[in-house]
């Protein structure tokens, strides 16, 4: 089942990944460019217009949600982004669509999601933060159909085969899922090949001493003194490892983190389905359990967010209930 999406979904993010990396290396870290988030904006804009393309193409009744939008990019002052995303399109493409169609194609992501229905779900580039540091990033495409998500596939360009090691050119990893038929990971190296897909799992670990965690590396995203203080209550008492974006879940799902915790220090805040469902979909399958901060599953019915929700907790199974329960006494639920 799915054999087609999953096909389309792991060579639209390797094709995006290609798009990614040539902008990401005309990052300059060390000058006045630190401050420049052109590169960023515009690999944003590529990869949706990209994958939403070759959605629109493949899968023409599908849906899009996708955190952008085009509006910035029609505006007469953003002429020479508009030009640079649009060349990034063109060059990643056999054809030369116009100005228009990237337009349109980044457009079409504004879908409303919900509960009923078939829709894709794009985070073009999740973790714009460790894009910029050219640290960790990730593009998620997922699948949902009746607010459950049935394919999700993780590409972490720079992700190195263990988190201890630094990131280099023979980093990246693509990780895929599929609803009732378990997760799988295979490199996805800068030199454009995708290695072979083999089975991962999460850490069968119950001992939380040894356990090692990780969370946001924003402070502004994720509540790092609360989700100390829930790790302390759970005995998780390792130091925990700082990553950007949705790549925390692939290390859960592969065995190498045992827990991702994350509590936005806005309680206003609300969460958005494009940065959780792959995510969700590859921890799930690789055994893992994700919910929210009270242990229900994460709610994909609600259109563009998941609203009523204040963190994640995503885990191995062994140790889930324990993090839910040091969650309720630290934040007192
Ligand atoms: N206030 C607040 N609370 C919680 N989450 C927020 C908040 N503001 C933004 N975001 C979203 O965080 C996404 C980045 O995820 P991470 O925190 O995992 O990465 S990072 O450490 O910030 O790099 C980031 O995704 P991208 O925009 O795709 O990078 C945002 O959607
Ligand atoms: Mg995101
Ligand atoms: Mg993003
Ligand atoms: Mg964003």
């Amino acid at each position: 089942m799915l054999e087609s999406e999953k096909e389309f979904a792991l060579s639209a993010v390797q094709a995006a990944a290609a798009i990614c990396r040539r902008v990401q290396s005309g990052i300059a870290l060390d000058s006045l460019d630190k401050k420049d988030r052109s590169p960023v904006t515009v690999a944003d804009f590529a990869v949706q217009a990209l994958i939403s393309g070759l959605l629109a193409e493949q899968f023409p009744d599908d849906a899009l949600v996708g955190e952008e939008g085009a509006d910035q990019l029609r505006e007469a002052s953003a002429e020479e982004l508009r030009n640079r995303v649009v060349a990034e399109v063109q060059a990643a493409r056999d054809d030369d669509p116009t100005s228009e169609t990237v337009l349109n194609w980044i457009d079409r992501g504004q879908a409303a999601g919900g509960a009923q229905g078939r829709f894709w779900v794009l985070d073009p580039i999740d973790g714009t933060k460790g894009f910029l540091r050219k640290e960790q990033y990730a593009i998620a495409l997922a699948l949902i159909e009746n607010g459950q998500v049935q394919l999700g596939v993780l590409g972490c360009p720079n992700l190195p085969e263990s988190m201890d090691q630094p990131t280099g050119p023979d980093a990246g990893y693509a990780f895929v899922a599929v609803k009732g038929q378990g997760t799988e990971a295979a490199k996805m190296p800068a030199d454009g090949t995708l290695g072979e897909l083999s089975p991962i799992a999460v850490s069968s670990s119950d001992d939380p001493a040894s356990a090692r965690r990780c969370e946001s590396v924003e402070s502004g995203h994720a509540s790092h003194d609360e989700m100390a203080q829930i790790a302390e209550k759970a005995q998780m008492t390792g130091e925990p490892v700082r990553l950007d974006s949705q790549a925390k879940y692939a290390t859960v799902a592969r065995g190498e983190s045992v827990a991702y915790l994350r509590l936005s220090p806005d309680a206003s805040y609300t969460e958005k389905i494009w940065d959780h469902a792959a995510g969700e979909i590859v921890v799930t399958e690789a055994g893992g359990v994700v919910t929210d901060l009270l242990g229900k599953p994460l709610d994909f019915t609600q259109g563009r967010g998941l609203v009523n929700n204040r963190g994640i907790i995503a885990t191995n199974a062994a140790l889930h209930e324990r993090v839910v329960r040091a969650t309720a006494e630290v934040l007192g639920f």
